[in-house]
């Protein structure tokens, strides 16, 4: 059965709240209709303010229109004609291109396109993922670089313009109904513009796509890969209709194009009024060019221009300009019937699997972190090295153990550059849809803990003997373990900063003062018993630093004996108040005593790390839902 669609968006208004004033509202969007066919392209153009951002997002439910506003998708099928869209089923159906490429740099094209797929399409067969990813790649030309990774700060990837179609393909691969691209050419050239635009095109007219995409500026020659265009003032229609009919409407305004200039360049100078103070010249008036938003708008919506557009609309047709339209996929179908637990196990699965390649190709990220933690050991192994049993070097004992929490646990502010790289993807694909906060964060962590526990063996072998520390497997596993739980709360810590401001400078200086705050309050620099009663009942108990430092302690002191060196008068004095003053030396029982943290349990303690870091991790979920809006309730 053939069948076509028409999306249609009728009356769209938007407004809000003006500032300093009684309630006074402004309209961003004023009464706005919108309507696409499959295998068509709609530019939404406009001066900058104009609105064009707004309309997508109101197109794209990312934004709530007021009331009087209808959106539908209207299937022309035999007894089905006018169904309302919402929200969930936009979601379903559509997928939005924001103006930032959100990429794994170290993925390559081929990769990128088919993670995407394989998180939207869980049941599709290997070899029809590959067929599709192929189908993809080649109608929007990525076959010859479909090998080639995106590219990192230090190696070169793809270009910006191949960059957007790798964007565009990871959407397009995923079967959508409906494509919405926000200035998807911005920062192109004329050339890498029309390439992108022109790949998008060959897609969607095959695959029966209706694409909506707000422009700025093209080239007639991309503007003619677009079927019809929508022009926007503050808010307003001024022109919508056939992208060849532009001319004429701009001659029956009267206001023909001017020689060397394209009829949409036209169109925007005379709705622009940035400048129309400045720069009304006389030659700019003697071209016609003056802005005249208003009467272009009375024109239209009183010429036969706007009555063509409605009504073209209202009745079914082929494509217009004869482009053959693909057959649009059945709406219902399009996300396949699967249980959330099966979706959710498969989403973890393979974001875990592409979370592993980003980690074990990111040289720069991971590498370089993994040889920070060994050359830390290095470090302490070299100037702590061979403590030996005096009792003038538990004070260098003890700061062997805040340093290893300490240091190691600050040091997680590593990760945020690549953290920031992964919740873009994360931020793109959920919005569309792909999948939820909770498989991102179970796959991160999967992939998370065998890293950070390598960093943390990498660590400690370099250090520990080199020191002298409690000699035996059991001490040096158990300082293994819980200086591992420390470095991964930290980590834990991290990712719920940057999850909710992921702007670089911000979330390291916030998680470096976090890291600087558990310090000054884990009993280290100050006895916890001599920490201001609020500190030592509120943030102490918190502090996961504390814990780990007491339990490394513990664990390392607990059963040496050191020898006081410091005999005066023939009288023994001890570093630490002695139980065995007439061995002349201290225990490190004594010294857990005399710092109050001998009552420190291994269990309970590791417990409470676990449920420090359990506690993060569930945080990082829920961090992640609010900083991305809405879209993970959907689904
Ligand atoms: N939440 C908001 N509150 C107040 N004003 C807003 C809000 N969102 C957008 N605006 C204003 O609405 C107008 C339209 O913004 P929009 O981003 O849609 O324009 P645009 O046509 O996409 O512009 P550009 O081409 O520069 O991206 C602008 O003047 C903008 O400052």
């Amino acid at each position: 059965m053939s069948s076509t669609s028409i999306l249609a968006y009728e009356h769209l208004t938007f407004s809000v709240p003006v500032p300093n004033t009684r309630g006074e509202r402004k309209k961003l969007i004023d009464d706005v209709s919108v309507y696409g066919r499959p295998g068509e392209l709609l530019a939404i153009m406009g001066p900058s303010g104009a609105g064009k951002s707004t309309l997508l997002d109101l197109m794209a439910f990312r934004k709530s229109p007021e009331d009087g506003a209808k959106a539908s998708l209207s299937f022309l099928l035999i007894h089905l004609n006018g169904t309302p869209i919402d929200a969930s089923v936009m979601h379903k159906i559509s997928n939005f291109v924001e103006q930032e490429d959100a990429l794994l740099g170290v993925l390559t094209v081929r990769e990128s396109v088919e993670y995407a797929l394989r998180l939207h399409s869980p049941w599709l067969s290997r070899k029809i993922v590959r067929e599709r990813v192929e189908r993809v790649l080649t109608a929007v030309g990525l076959q010859s670089c479909a090998e080639q990774h995106i590219g990192t700060p230090i190696s070169r990837g793809i270009s910006g313009g191949q960059k957007r179609r790798v964007t565009a393909a990871c959407a397009m691969v995923t079967y959508p109904r409906i494509l919405l691209l926000d200035e998807i050419t911005s920062g192109l050239d004329s050339t890498a513009a029309r390439e992108v635009i022109s790949a998008i095109r060959t897609l969607a007219v095959a695959e029966g796509i209706i694409v909506v995409a707000t422009i700025h500026q093209p080239s007639m020659e991309t503007l003619s890969l677009f079927t019809n265009v929508h022009f926007l003032s503050h808010g307003k229609t001024c022109f919508s209709g056939k992208v060849d009919d532009l001319d004429l409407f701009l001659q029956r305004f009267s206001r023909p194009v001017p020689k060397f200039v394209t009829p949409a360049e036209h169109t925007m100078n005379l709705l622009n009024d940035d400048f129309s103070q400045t720069s009304g010249s006389e030659q700019d008036r003697a071209n016609g060019i003056v802005y005249c938003a208003n009467e272009m708008r009375d024109f239209y919506l009183s010429s036969e221009f706007s009555r063509i557009a409605t009504a073209s609309f209202a009745s079914p047709s082929t494509s217009a300009g004869g482009t053959r339209t693909g057959t649009p996929v059945p709406l219902d179908g399009i996300n396949g019937d699967m249980s959330y637990l099966m979706k959710l196990v498969w989403n973890t699965y393979v974001l875990s699997e592409r979370s592993a390649k980003n980690y074990s190709r990111n040289l720069l990220a991971y590498g370089v972190r993994a040889g920070m933690y060994g050359g830390m050991g290095f470090m302490l192994a070299t100037i702590w090295i061979r403590l030996g049993d005096a009792d003038s070097t538990i004070n260098d004992r003890l700061s062997v153990y805040f340093y290893s929490v300490a240091f190691l646990a600050f040091m997680s502010v590593a990760g945020i550059p690549s953290f920031l790289e992964e919740r873009a993807v994360f931020h793109r694909e959920s919005r569309n849809g792909l999948y939820t906060a909770l498989p991102f964060v179970l796959a991160n962590t999967l992939v998370n803990l065998p890293f950070l526990f390598f960093c943390t063996v990498f660590f400690t072998v370099v250090c520990y003997w080199a020191i002298g520390l409690h000699n035996g497997a059991v001490p040096f596993f158990r300082f293994l373990a819980f200086l591992y739980l420390a470095i991964v709360a930290a980590e834990s810590q991290v990712v719920v900063i940057a999850a909710l401001i992921p702007i670089f400078v911000a979330a390291l200086a916030i998680s470096a003062f976090m890291n600087g705050f558990w310090m000054s309050v884990g009993g280290y620099f100050i006895k916890a018993e001599s920490l201001p009663r609020f500190w030592y009942f509120s943030f102490h108990n918190l502090d996961y630093q504390r814990f780990s430092f007491e339990l490394i302690s513990k664990s390392d002191l607990d059963g040496l004996v050191f020898k006081c060196n410091n005999i005066i008068n023939g009288s023994c004095f001890c570093a630490y108040p002695s139980s065995t003053p007439e061995l002349c030396t201290v225990s490190g029982d004594d010294v857990l005593k005399y710092l109050k943290i001998d009552g420190t349990s291994y269990s309970k303690w590791s417990a409470i790390m676990v449920g420090i870091i359990v506690i993060y991790r569930i945080a990082y979920v829920r961090s992640l839902v609010t900083s991305n809006g809405y879209r993970s309730f959907f689904h």
